[in-house]
């Protein structure tokens, strides 16, 4: 096995399973990928983030087609459609994560910006998030729907089910998912309050200042 497609099987493990004992995921929910340069990476379908075994993460080749390791994500397609209309993004996370997936059932929030500049760290890790409306797991129009967005977006939430970021890398996609739960929770904990964001010159001068990691 090529040393890059090692450590990225490596690392893949040793953050899911971060992930998952900091309660991000439970049960078997969620998903997380990897691009390769000729393929990629993708947990394998109905298994705890907790206990991946490097060895058996799936890999899918340049046409999609499964090649290695235990039978992938049914959420391939949404993986998918990230990385052919982000060419930056170098991994995708897909979470349960409860106060994300809590904005996501929220039936007044506004679809276009579901998240308000209330931090910089959001601005400056997250950006701005859509929300997609609601398809049973593993609908193939969820990649549609992500298709559509024309990679202005590098992170969703699907409607009723929970949040998708990409992320430059798996530590940056990681991190970006941390902070869009924190965030929701705090706009939860924040709801009937009269808070404070930050000014569009605030935003702008976060953009200006920090690009993506
Ligand atoms: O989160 C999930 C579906 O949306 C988990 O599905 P998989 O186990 O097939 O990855
Ligand atoms: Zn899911």
């Amino acid at each position: 096995m090529r040393e890059d497609e090692r450590k990225a099987r490596d690392e893949m493990a040793h953050l899911c399973r971060s992930l998952f004992e900091r309660g991000f995921s439970v049960g078997t929910a969620g998903n997380v990928s990897i691009r390769l340069t000729d393929g990629i990476l993708m947990t394998p379908t109905n298994v705890r983030l907790g206990d991946l075994d490097p060895d058996r993460i799936s890999r899918i080749d340049a046409d999609g087609t499964h090649v290695a390791g235990d039978r992938p994500s049914k959420e391939v397609f949404l993986h998918q459609a990230f990385y052919d209309t982000r060419p930056e993004a170098g991994a995708v996370v897909h979470l349960h994560s409860t106060w994300a997936t809590a904005l996501s059932c929220l039936a007044d929030i506004d679809p276009d910006n579901c998240v308000p500049p209330l931090t910089p760290y959001v601005v400056m890790r997250v950006g701005k998030v859509k929300r997609v409306p609601y398809v049973k797991p593993g609908d193939p129009r969820m990649g549609e729907m992500i298709r559509d967005l024309q990679g202005r977006h590098a992170a969703v939430l699907l409607a009723n089910h929970g949040p998708v970021v990409s992320g430059k890398t798996l530590f940056s996609a990681v991190a970006a998912a941390e902070e869009l739960e924190e965030t929701a929770r705090l706009i939860v904990a924040l709801r009937g309050m009269n808070s404070r964001l930050l000014t569009p010159e605030e935003v702008a001068e976060l953009d200006a200042t920090f690009g993506r990691i």
